[in-house]
């Protein structure tokens, strides 16, 4: 019988950011140290492998965590923020409001288009608010 499972792997970054449109704290330029949990899905191989965490880790690393970590993450559309910080320190610039789910859409698009079958991306901000994207 074929059985379907999940394998998931959990990484830490620092990034500072702000949400342009808050009306609250979250307008000032703030910084988390985010978890991010990322779900594969597969059928297992020969050796009961979905897929090697070494190489999941790797991947994760090269286009999420290398990218974000220790980085300041700017809204390209946040005219004030690109001003006073892009081309400083690491700035990442992005095409949409840094929030948890549009990171977690984002983080998933990129894994995805390394082949990946990814079920779900879990992106917690603090330790008691999180974003989770189900595919
Ligand atoms: N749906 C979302 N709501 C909020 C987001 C988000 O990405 N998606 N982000 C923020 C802020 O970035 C904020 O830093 C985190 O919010 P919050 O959980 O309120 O942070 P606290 O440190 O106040 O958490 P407590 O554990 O309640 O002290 C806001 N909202």
């Amino acid at each position: 019988m074929t059985q379907l499972f999940e394998i998931s792997k959990t990484f830490h970054f620092d990034m500072t950011h702000r949400l342009s449109f808050h009306q609250g704290k979250c307008r000032h330029l703030h910084g988390h140290t985010y978890t991010l949990e990322v779900y594969v899905r597969g059928v297992p191989d020969k050796h009961g492998f979905v897929m090697d965490f070494g190489d999941l880790k790797h991947i994760v690393k090269e286009e999420i965590v290398d990218i974000l970590d220790h980085s300041v993450a700017i809204y390209e559309k946040d005219v004030t923020l690109v001003d006073a910080l892009s081309g400083k320190f690491r700035a990442v610039m992005l095409p949409f409001e840094t929030t948890a789910e549009n990171l977690c859409a984002w983080i998933a698009r990129r894994l995805q288009a390394r082949n990946l079958d990814i079920s779900k991306i879990i992106l917690w901000e603090t330790p008691t608010s999180k974003a989770v994207l189900t595919l």
